[in-house]
């Protein structure tokens, strides 16, 4: 019983290019190279996943549901409003610095003492409430899922957290990963997604692109 998880970052997106925050109001999804990425990220991923099927998710951020909309498109796998899950989304920034450019939010929203667990800017999240968030909901789709393929199409951040939520590591690590447009990583288990103590899951790939 083989549980995998492919973890998609979105596309080339506007909100990179115009160096804005990108939050649920500004976020205005991908550039045309960016859909591009998407949809021959799709070819691939159908390939690869031709017999065994897969479930689609993504955040609710228009970068990553349009992503995850051209690979089920592609792939002819199911993807609707009940697929994007607030759980795999980046920063929970202050709803007022969305739309902000990212200096001028550095600039409005300073934190002093930022750390794992004290945010960076003021109303954001911290790096430890993030990784909670995130690895809540991928916890859960294993459970959900487990035996089968799950496509998270989601941030930089999303993919980070993989390490976390299945790989286990601590918040804290003493590296950085580099998690590039329409990349794949991919984390696979036999054992069961829902047993104590947890499983063993092996990194297959990271950021393959
Ligand atoms: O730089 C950002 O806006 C955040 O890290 C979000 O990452 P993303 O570009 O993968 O959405």
């Amino acid at each position: 019983m083989r549980t995998r998880f492919l973890f998609v970052r979105h596309g080339d997106s506007l909100h990179k290019q115009e160096g804005v925050t990108g939050g649920p109001r500004s976020c205005r999804g991908l550039t045309v190279a960016g859909r591009e990425q998407a949809r021959r990220l799709g070819r691939r991923l159908a390939a690869e996943i031709a017999g065994t099927g897969a479930s689609v998710y993504s955040s609710v951020l228009p970068r990553a549901v349009e992503t995850a909309a051209a690979i089920s498109a592609v792939c002819g796998l199911p993807f609707s409003r009940d697929s994007q899950d607030c759980g795999l989304c980046t920063w929970h920034i202050p709803p007022e610095a969305d739309g902000l450019s990212n200096e001028e939010f550095l600039r409005r929203f300073p934190a002093e003492g930022g750390g794992v667990h004290r945010p960076f800017q003021v109303g954001n999240e911290s790096w430890a409430e993030l990784v909670t968030r995130v690895s809540r909901t991928v916890a859960d789709l294993a459970h959900r899922h487990r035996g089968e393929t799950v496509i998270v199409v989601g941030h930089a951040e999303t993919v980070e957290v993989s390490f976390n939520a299945l790989g286990l590591l601590p918040a804290y690590r003493s590296f950085d990963l580099e998690v590039s447009p329409a990349s794949v990583t991919e984390w696979v288990t036999d054992e069961d997604p829902g047993q104590w103590p947890p499983p063993r899951w092996t990194l297959t790939r990271f950021n393959e692109t």
